[in-house]
């Protein structure tokens, strides 16, 4: 296993100690931890002691062969498992240094850690009120059109669709679906960003659109990315973790990760001898 995974008997600021270079001195705060992780759905296992960081305003790739438990892993950062019957968690998982599931109630938490889904699932109304429900459900008091405009801007999407904003959102193209998914999904104003194989409905002209949109928005926001796509993964993400039958084989610094892998089985995938 690297030597930058945590465990919960390291202490979690020497466990990125590999990783993390904005100051040789300061260590950034994770913005989200894992810390010994096991889930199961009925007596299966599918995570077996994950521990990992994600680091603030970085775009975190999820790599591996199908079924390797990446989107269950996704929706164990937003408590979205437990709307899943008959499945079982242990361990732990820190938004800020917080115990999602023991200090925090899964409404918070699935308002500041969002998610964007492989298919683009625009609710069948206008691209204005797709925008506006997240917010309105959360009591957002401010100004709708500005919210809305704010976070269709943030999406890339505000130039293509300012002019008919009270059409139904299933007239758009599925890149433009799956930014105005994106939009929404800011308007509950999020920190964290989960995003499960975003661009696996689009073509590459919309792939390299979203991919131009994650770059800009993780000025902002901390993402996380399912990708099967290792070129995606090498073009958009600064940290990448390689995952095999259930369990966190490597994580890195992404370019080193795919230049200079440590583990043979990280190597064997992404030089593409399986998976
Ligand atoms: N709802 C579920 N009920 C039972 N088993 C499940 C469920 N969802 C996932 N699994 C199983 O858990 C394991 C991990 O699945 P998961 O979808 O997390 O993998 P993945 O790496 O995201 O796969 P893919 O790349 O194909 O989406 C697999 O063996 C899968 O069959």
């Amino acid at each position: 296993m690297a030597d930058h995974v945590s465990s919960a008997e390291k202490a979690p600021a020497t466990a990125f100690a590999g990783l993390h270079r904005d100051s040789a001195s300061q260590h950034v705060q994770p913005k989200m931890e894992v810390r010994n992780l096991y889930f199961w759905y009925g007596d299966k296992l599918a995570l077996k002691d994950i521990s990992l960081q994600i680091l603030p305003n970085e775009v975190t790739a999820f790599i591996g062969p199908s079924g390797c438990g990446k989107s269950t892993l996704l929706r164990c950062l937003n408590r979205m498992n437990e709307l899943i019957p008959n499945t079982r968690m242990e361990g732990t998982v820190l938004l800020d240094g917080r115990d999602i599931y023991r200090e925090m109630d899964p409404v918070v938490v699935r308002r500041r850690v969002g998610m964007v889904f492989q298919k683009p699932n625009p609710f069948p109304k206008s691209i204005y009120q797709n925008v506006a429900w997240g917010a309105r459900i959360n009591g957002y008091r401010g100004n709708m059109d500005e919210l809305v405009e704010r976070c269709l801007r943030m999406a890339a999407l505000w130039d293509e669709v300012k002019d008919r904003l009270h059409e139904n959102a299933y007239g758009l193209s599925g890149g433009q679906q799956q930014r105005l998914c994106i939009a929404r999904a800011l308007a509950v104003e999020p920190e964290v960003l989960l995003m499960d194989e975003p661009a696996s409905a689009l073509d590459p002209i919309a792939t390299a659109k979203l991919e131009e949109t994650i770059l800009e928005l993780k000025k902002s926001y901390t993402i996380i990315i399912v990708t099967h796509n290792m070129h995606q993964a090498s073009r958009i993400s600064d940290t990448t973790a390689f995952f095999y039958m259930g369990e966190l084989i490597e994580m890195n610094r992404t370019d080193e990760l795919f230049t200079r892998p440590r583990e043979k089985r990280t190597e064997d995938y992404i030089t593409g001898r399986f998976g």
